[in-house]
């Protein structure tokens, strides 16, 4: 009668408890069976669960509990992120894999840093000593003797609990005893001393948004800041091309399409020599004009004396070309008194020719006014209308840009 009573207030009691909204962060090495163990209390099957990489948020009912699990990924790069969720935490579920000794130093260290964290330090922790079913699992004795877990929860004031089980033994109803039984322990726990604990999270919860707010003001200034400078350096950069375009254009314009074809290019050059050809000529022509009188008489004497008809302006500058070449030839072939002689006759100027283009020699051009001492003979007249008189035709060359070439035709 008396058992009868205390289960019928024991349950007033329950019902009369409020919902509480309790988070809890379940943290550990990876390859423990976090998600495994999650998925089997949620209902789900425990198996084919892949690393968490971040975190998994799980939400379920418990009694009178409405429960969030945050479900932390344990690689070692991804531990940094677990500090973060410390302030929201009612309580801790720390899964261990007993059956992996050798990382059995890597898991106390863990813990400890997990223990020790102000936002941690005091809050209830349930150990879960998973991977039972496997051979060489470690019982809940060795576990707790080679984490020191006994000293470690003293040291940080923390409640704690060990519960040995195995996450893939069963899920939903079915799901492993210990488990069950381990939550239930923590949520009675964090429902004992629920408004201390609930007073603690929302204070950590507020410092944390604002040091979450303070942070995200300061990325968004160093974002601004960054922004800022890289469009000024842009204005900068566009002014000084702004400045920099016309300068080029008017010391070098552009040409409307550098590939031409290359017959428009020999056209081109040709009428470019002819142009300056012209305007050599035209500048001889006013140093002409610009002579001491007695010496423009002594020419215009020699021209009008000459035996010869109409010659051309090349028809001096092939004597004086002629006469350096044989200079070069009596260098080069001693004792060949043949060409020099011949040099004033016709048919010498045709023999030179040949010689020339036989051998293929190259002779610079030589100046009028260094030739025509070396000559002993006087240079050829020159005709009344010398510089009137048109050049050769340009289109006849075959080598436009050859001083020989241009000298001989
Ligand atoms: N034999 C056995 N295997 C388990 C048990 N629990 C989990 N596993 C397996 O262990 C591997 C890792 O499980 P997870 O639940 O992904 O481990 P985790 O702790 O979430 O790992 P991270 O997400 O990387 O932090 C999976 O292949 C699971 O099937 C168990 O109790 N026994
Ligand atoms: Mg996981």
């Amino acid at each position: 009668m008396f058992s009868l009573m205390a289960n019928c207030c024991n349950w007033l009691k329950r019902w009369r408890e409020p919902v509480r909204k309790v988070t809890l962060v379940m943290v550990g090495l990876d390859n423990a069976g976090k998600t495994a163990t999650v998925k089997g209390i949620q209902g789900e099957s425990p198996e084919d669960v892949a690393p968490t990489v971040g975190f998994s948020k799980i939400d379920l009912k418990q009694g009178r509990f409405e429960v969030t699990i945050f479900d932390l990924g344990g690689g070692k790069r991804i531990r940094g992120i677990w500090k973060n969720y410390y302030a929201e935490a009612y309580g801790i579920i720390f899964v261990v894999d007993s059956s992996d000794t050798e990382r059995m130093e890597e898991t106390k260290e863990t813990m400890t840093e997990v223990l020790r964290h102000p936002r941690i330090s005091g809050k209830p922790i349930l150990v879960l000593a998973n991977k039972q079913d496997r051979e060489g699992a470690l019982a809940e004795a060795d576990v707790i003797e080679c984490l020191s877990l006994e000293k470690l929860v003293n040291e940080h004031k923390c409640l704690c609990q060990i519960e040995p089980c195995s996450a893939v033994m069963g899920y939903g109803k079915k799901i492993d005893k210990s488990i069950r039984k381990g939550l239930y322990w923590l949520l009675r726990t964090i429902a004992k001393d629920f408004d201390a604990l609930n007073e603690r999270v929302q204070k950590d919860t507020s410092e944390q948004k604002a040091f979450e707010e303070q942070e995200k003001r300061e990325r968004a200034e160093r974002v601004r800041k960054i922004r800022e400078e890289r469009e000024q350096r842009e204005r900068k950069e566009t002014e000084f091309e702004g400045r920099g375009v016309p300068k080029e254009v008017d010391s070098e314009p552009i040409s409307s399409n550098p590939f031409q074809p290359i017959s428009t290019v020999i056209t081109e050059n040709e009428k470019r020599i002819e142009q300056e050809k012209r305007q050599r000529m035209e500048i001889e022509k006013d140093a002409i004009a610009l002579k001491p009188r007695g010496e423009q008489e002594q020419m215009d004497t020699q021209s009008l004396t000459s035996s010869c008809s109409q010659k051309t302006n090349d028809y001096r500058l092939i004597e004086t070309y002629k006469s350096a070449l044989a200079q070069q030839l009596e260098h080069e072939e001693e004792g060949d008194q043949q060409s020099s002689e011949c040099l004033d006759s016709d048919t010498s100027k045709k023999k030179i020719k040949k010689l020339k283009l036989k051998r293929s020699h190259r002779v610079e051009p030589v100046s009028a006014e260094e030739a025509v001492p070396k000559n002993p003979t006087p240079p050829p007249p020159l005709p009344p209308d010398f510089y009137g008189k048109p050049l050769p035709p340009l289109t006849i060359r075959q080598r436009p840009n050859s001083d020989t070439h241009d000298v001989i035709s």
